[in-house]
């Protein structure tokens, strides 16, 4: 079993955007209220005193759209200077992200996960139920800005639609022979989209592999994610390509993640809703840090047990959060 030293911290779970896959327009979706988030002072004294403690060292930031949290900035910074800091990350929708970037950069953010399903700014309006202006440009100049600044690794997250944009999987992929950038291929995965799944299933990575060999060749990288992704490369190419196989395949015996929601719930495994205790309740009622830690110690003590184990079926069962309220 690995080590359990990587928190995604999901700092709200509203978002700019309304991608098909995550949280369609028209779905009805209970927005917490402020006074339900972490504020910023309890996220610092939970991640201080509760899991650095217990051995959490790497933390990711995420959402919804985690640039919509105000005063992220001063809030990056001060996870970034923790001495038992490792490596803070982000995962986000770009659209926010050029003006902020440097400044997100200057706090100590070193690494980004950027979604990009699409090269085609129509299509990509689609996917993320957007009827009026083009966005598309915007988060392209997002991405181009990070790359700018220095954010490496510079990662693009593509959750693969069969029929919405499946047709662009080579395209996308050639984005890394010219560029130091890591395209990721993410099968879709069935939480909160019921809709748009059962019409559309998904398409296994092995598949994605194969259009891709036929095209190029590809051969497995030599750079080893610390992450659920498989990581290849065409042959001579600056980037990667990796594959985050959740549905075909299960990489949960390297399982080294737990999830905090925006409003304090500490989640064990993204498919599965076992095991989840609610911090923020527990630390406004008065309950000791120090119990906090013990709480959280018992979960990692028995998070063996709770990791996802279906190895073959790929993901089945209702979910009561949505991927934009879990973090991704
Ligand atoms: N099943 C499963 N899927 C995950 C897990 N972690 C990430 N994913 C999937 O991968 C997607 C992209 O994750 P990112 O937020 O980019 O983070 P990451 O790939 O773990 O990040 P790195 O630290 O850069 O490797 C998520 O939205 C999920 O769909 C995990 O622990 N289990
Ligand atoms: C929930 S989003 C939050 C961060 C940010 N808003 C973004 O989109 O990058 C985190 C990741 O979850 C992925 N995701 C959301 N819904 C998904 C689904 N149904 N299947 C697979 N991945 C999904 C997104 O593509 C994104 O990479
Ligand atoms: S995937 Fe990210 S950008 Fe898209 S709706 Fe979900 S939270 Fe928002
Ligand atoms: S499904 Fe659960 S146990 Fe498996 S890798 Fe993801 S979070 Fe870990």
């Amino acid at each position: 079993m690995n080590q359990v030293d990587y928190l995604r911290i999901s700092l709200i779970d509203r978002c700019n955007f309304r991608c098909q896959y995550c949280m369609p327009a028209g779905a009805e979706l209970d927005y917490l209220l402020k006074q339900q988030l972490l504020t910023d002072e309890e996220l610092l004294i939970l991640i201080q005193e509760v899991f650095i403690p217990v051995g959490f060292t790497r933390f990711r930031l995420t959402g919804g759209e985690p640039l919509l949290r105000p005063h992220i900035v001063e809030l990056i910074e001060k996870i970034a200077h923790l001495p038992q800091t490792q490596d803070l990350a982000m995962t986000t929708n770009g659209f926010l992200l050029a003006p902020i970037a440097q400044s997100l950069y200057n706090a100590g953010l070193r690494r980004i996960n950027i979604s990009l399903d699409s090269l085609d700014p129509h299509i990509f309006n689609q996917i993320i139920g957007n009827h009026g202006r083009g966005r598309w440009q915007q988060v392209w100049e997002g991405i181009q800005t990070a790359y700018n600044v220095g954010f490496n690794p510079l990662k693009l997250n593509v959750v693969v639609v069969p029929g919405v944009n499946d047709h662009e999987i080579l395209d996308l992929a050639a984005l890394t022979i010219d560029k130091q950038w890591h395209v990721r291929f993410i099968e879709f995965m069935p939480i909160g989209n019921g809709d748009l799944f059962g019409d559309r299933g998904w398409i296994s990575s092995a598949n994605l592999r194969q259009s891709i060999r036929e095209r190029w060749g590809l051969t497995e990288s030599q750079v080893r994610g610390n992450g659920p992704a498989d990581v290849f490369q065409i042959p001579g190419a600056k980037g990667t390509l990796g594959f985050i196989s959740q549905m075909s395949e299960c990489f949960c015996d390297r399982c080294n993640r737990m999830r905090l929601s925006a409003d304090g719930w500490l989640r064990p495994c993204l498919l599965k809703e076992t095991g989840q205790i609610d911090l923020k309740t527990d630390l406004r009622a008065g309950i000791s840090t120090k119990e906090l830690k013990e709480k959280v110690q018992e979960i990692l003590n028995i998070k063996p047990e709770i990791n996802f184990k279906q190895r073959d079926s790929g993901t089945v069962g209702a979910y009561t959060r949505t991927m934009s309220q879990i973090g991704g």
